[in-house]
């Protein structure tokens, strides 16, 4: 299915009729925490050539290969129908490195019946990691990721994803993060990353 240019470059980050009550609820408390700037909400698009794809770019020898590619791209985690898989929003807090993701995964994310694929719950530790990341240091890609799934994931329910920068070294960003309810009494996942910042002088192709 092709997406019209105007869903490509729509901000997927906002509530839409197929988030539950606790996602509106978690997404306006941090809407407020951001009113102060000591958080952030970042947009995320299908589709969009962003500060990131520009810095990117570098990377690639055949620019217009590049472009001819990106044309098609979607982001993965986005390329699902509204209320279908991911639904998401991300908040930054620059002063304390945290990126936090409000998740709620839906009916097309299955794994063991009536719980999330643990693919899917990677695809998201990975997203909001990798965001944690690119906001610290610019563009960075996964080298490591370690997960230890705890407990399953109810199927359209809504989780929390806690993410922090722990260490820096060079080019090395050490972060980790975790899964919990909206209650905050079950840890449903935990996870421990290595993102290397990419060397301008290394081609990615
Ligand atoms: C407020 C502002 C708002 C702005 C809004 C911003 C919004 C952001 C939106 C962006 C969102 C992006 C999210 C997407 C996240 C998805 C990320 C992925 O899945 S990516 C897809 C999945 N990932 C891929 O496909 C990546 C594939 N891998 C690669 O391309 C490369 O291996 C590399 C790039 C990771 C490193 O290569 P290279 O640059 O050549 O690096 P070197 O070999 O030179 O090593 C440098 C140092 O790192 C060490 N080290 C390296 N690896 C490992 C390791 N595994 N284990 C341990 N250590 C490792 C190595 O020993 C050395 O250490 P030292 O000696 O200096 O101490």
């Amino acid at each position: 299915r092709s997406f019209s240019s105007e869903v490509m470059h729509m901000d997927l980050s906002l509530p839409n009729p197929s988030w539950s009550e606790d996602m509106r609820l978690l997404f306006d408390q941090f809407m407020k925490k951001s009113e102060d700037g000591s958080w952030k909400h970042l947009p995320s698009y299908k589709s969009k050539f962003t500060q990131e794809t520009e810095d990117i770019k570098i990377y690639f020898p055949d620019e217009k290969l590049m472009k001819e590619k990106l044309s098609q791209a979607q982001l993965f985690p986005r390329s699902l129908e509204e209320g279908l898989g991911f639904e998401y929003a991300m908040f930054h807090n620059c002063v304390e490195d945290r990126t936090v993701c409000i998740f709620q995964g839906g009916p097309y994310l299955q794994g063991v019946p009536g719980f999330l694929h643990g693919g899917a719950i990677a695809t998201m530790i990975d997203a909001t990691l990798g965001t944690c990341a690119v906001v610290a240091i610019g563009v960075a890609m996964t080298a490591s990721l370690n997960i230890s799934f705890k407990r399953p994931i109810p199927l359209g329910s809504v989780v929390v994803i806690n993410s922090q920068v722990d260490k820096v070294e060079g080019r090395k960003l050490f972060l980790s993060c975790n899964i919990r309810s909206v209650d905050e009494k079950t840890v449903y996942s935990e996870a421990t990353s290595l993102f290397v910042k990419l060397d301008p002088k290394t081609r990615l192709t």
